[in-house]
């Protein structure tokens, strides 16, 4: 399925405020993504990484514009979906800076958490849970609260978290912030193999250089507006 649009933009705006304290986060952004492919968005602060992020996961409607994810118009002046919540849960895996493991449950039972909103009864959510943290090389942290992991452990996990309802379409925000040079890259080759092997793509905002050979794009943005891309 190489080749696959699985993000497609189009003239995406956003703005935020009143008439008199409007701010243009986005200006008429288009952009495609495809499967296998992790690209970086970059930008000085204010320039509109997070809102676009934000725009592709659902979460924040555009002021105009067009969204289709995986091949289904979402988003065309106004939702096409109702459910937002389960498509999101549905179509997208999402990784944070600060991973957002809940204190109180162990590894595991983060990740199946995740399975079971979606409806897998609670056996078999513990099982796929299992098996990804074992893909990722952390079972054995399985039954371990997350003040207990490394930063590295905790990451991997909240990796293992996004990638539980198989997503083909993985956004993260700052996923190698808290992660030494060596940790940045593996975290970084290990999310390159798993769009290659999903079918999925990664669109990552980050400022970490030591990562920028990672990416098959970098997008710059600059006051909103997509400023210059890189292939690599
Ligand atoms: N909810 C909001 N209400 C008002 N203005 C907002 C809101 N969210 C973002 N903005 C403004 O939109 C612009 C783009 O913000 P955004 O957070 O997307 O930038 P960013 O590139 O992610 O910045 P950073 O690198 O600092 O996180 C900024 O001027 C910001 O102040």
């Amino acid at each position: 399925m190489s080749g696959d649009i699985l993000i497609d933009i189009q003239g995406v705006a956003k703005h935020f405020g009143t008439a008199e304290t409007r701010v243009d986060a986005l200006r008429s952004v288009d952009l495609q993504v495809k499967t296998g492919e992790v690209i970086a968005l970059l930008g000085p602060s204010g320039s509109g990484k997070t809102t676009l992020l934000n725009i592709i996961g659902c979460i924040l409607a555009p002021s105009a514009g067009r969204l289709v994810l995986n091949g289904e118009p979402v988003f065309d002046g106004t939702w096409l979906r109702r459910d937002l919540r389960r498509l999101r849960l549905d179509k997208i895996g999402f990784i944070f800076q600060a991973h957002n493991l809940l204190p109180f449950l162990t590894a595991e039972e983060n990740v199946s958490l995740v399975l079971e909103l979606a409806g897998h009864p609670r056996e078999e959510a513990r099982e796929r849970a299992l098996a990804l943290l074992d893909y990722l090389e952390v079972g054995h942290r399985a039954p371990v609260k997350p003040a207990h992991l490394s930063g590295g452990e905790a990451q991997r996990i909240a990796i293992a978290r996004a990638l539980a309802n198989r997503p083909r379409i993985i956004l993260a925000d700052e996923p190698t912030a808290a992660l030494d040079s060596k940790r940045a890259q593996l975290v970084m080759d290990l999310l390159r193999k798993l769009a290659a092997e999903q079918d999925a793509c990664i669109v990552t905002v980050t400022h970490d250089e030591k990562i920028f050979d990672r990416f098959d794009r970098l997008i710059h943005l600059r006051d909103g507006r997509l400023a210059e891309t890189r292939e690599r």
